[in-house]
């Protein structure tokens, strides 16, 4: 039986205001930006407690296009300069990635819009407990402490032609009225997810094993989009927009608006990653992590925010179509680097991050335990 991660423990008559048929209900937090107090239960400990001025982190500019048409020296020195990255901090920018400036500058548009509405009408989108989609602000319900200053909306996209999952989300879920924006965010998740795919090519490549491989893999991707908004908090350095986590899910592709606020850690320390309008930055998460027989690096980043302006960042996560059994290429397990992690499906680590573990660097060891435990 695993014990929950101490944060996880919620108190059953939950004092905090949540319902027990499972909603999650709201807390004042990051929805009174202007309240000089903010609640206890958004005030992280002394050890977790941000530093609002971090050094930049160095990390290479990919030029996409130049590793999909470039000759092999220009692709051997990318993938080099991935390799390097991905083995150290999980973390690399993408330039020249051919996403259309327009489509990105809508969608950071209609973040604001979304999120300026009345609460009654974000909350049509309420996130349900043990769900990971929908409308969240607080967290109240899933964490009882260390609550992130954040409001989010998450849908999922479907890379299949089946149908248009993300327009219908929005459709079904908010009303007719948000059709356009169901349009605008289908077309962009599709454009991540084209990005995605020439990453994986590029990823495949920098492990040294054929570069089709994990492009097939994903090709049916069933990803999670999320819109992050990081309203003004007047005691930024006691409060975390995002707590320090790893992505559980494959690869992330997230695009700032031009306000700082993402760090990653590295060595132990924290460092800023520098918004670029031009720039997506991506990272590895627990799942590719695993893929690559932990070559590549699942690493801890987090987000700060501050008392003046709004924050708000795109979030694409890729994510293995259900079916997939996520294990490492043969060639990637040696008697020198033997299989790191056992095999597994991305519903069931996505399970254990939303009902039994909050996500830190050790997810993928103590999801190894809780699948041992499980299948005794
Ligand atoms: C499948 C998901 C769970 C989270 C959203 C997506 C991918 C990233 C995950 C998350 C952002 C990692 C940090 C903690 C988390 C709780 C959060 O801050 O939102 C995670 C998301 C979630 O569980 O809702
Ligand atoms: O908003 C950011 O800059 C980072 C958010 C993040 O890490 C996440 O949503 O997983
Ligand atoms: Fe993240």
């Amino acid at each position: 039986m695993l014990i929950p991660h101490p944060s996880m423990l919620v108190a059953p008559q939950n004092t905090l205001g949540n319902d027990m048929e499972g909603q999650q209900q709201n807390f004042d937090g990051p929805l009174m930006p202007n309240q000089s107090n903010i609640p206890s239960e958004f005030v992280w400990p002394d050890n977790e407690k941000p530093c609002l001025v971090a050094p930049e982190l160095k990390i290479p500019p990919i030029d996409m296009k130049g590793f999909l048409s470039g000759d092999p020296q220009t692709v051997s020195k990318i993938c080099a300069e991935v390799s390097e990255a991905c083995k150290k901090h999980g973390f690399f920018l993408v330039v020249n990635h051919g996403v259309d400036k327009k489509l990105i500058d809508q969608a950071h548009k209609l973040i604001d819009t979304f999120f300026c509405m009345d609460l009654p009408d974000k909350q049509k989108a309420q996130r349900k407990l043990g769900e990971h989609c929908g409308y969240a602000n607080s967290f109240i319900g899933r964490f009882s402490s260390k609550l992130p200053w954040k409001e989010t909306l998450s849908f999922h996209y479907s890379a299949d032609n089946s149908g248009k999952t993300v327009e219908d989300y929005f459709v079904n879920v908010l009303g007719e009225d948000f059709r356009q924006f169901g349009i605008l965010f289908q077309e962009y998740c599709e454009v991540m997810s084209n990005l995605a795919l020439e990453i994986m090519e590029l990823l495949g490549m920098s492990l040294g094993v054929d570069r089709e491989c994990f492009r097939e893999f994903f090709k049916n991707n069933e990803s999670v989009m999320r819109l992050n908004y990081y309203p003004p908090c007047q005691k930024p350095e006691l409060a975390l927009g995002t707590g320090p986590h790893c992505d559980p899910t494959s690869l992330t592709i997230l695009h700032q608006d031009q306000v700082e606020g993402l760090q990653v850690q590295v060595d132990g320390k924290w460092y800023s990653v520098a918004p670029k309008e031009d720039a997506f930055v991506v990272n590895i998460g627990d799942t590719f992590m695993a893929l690559s027989n932990g070559i590549f690096k699942s690493c801890l980043h987090r987000a700060v925010v501050n008392n003046q302006i709004v924050r708000k960042s795109l979030a694409f996560f890729l994510c293995p179509n259900r079916e997939k059994l996520v294990t490492p290429p043969k060639d990637l397990i040696t008697m020198e680097n033997p299989q790191a992690y056992p095999e597994f499906t991305w519903p069931s680590l996505l399970e254990f991050t939303q009902k039994h573990y909050r996500s830190d660097t050790k997810t993928l060891d103590a999801f190894a335990t809780w699948l041992r435990e499980k299948n005794k």
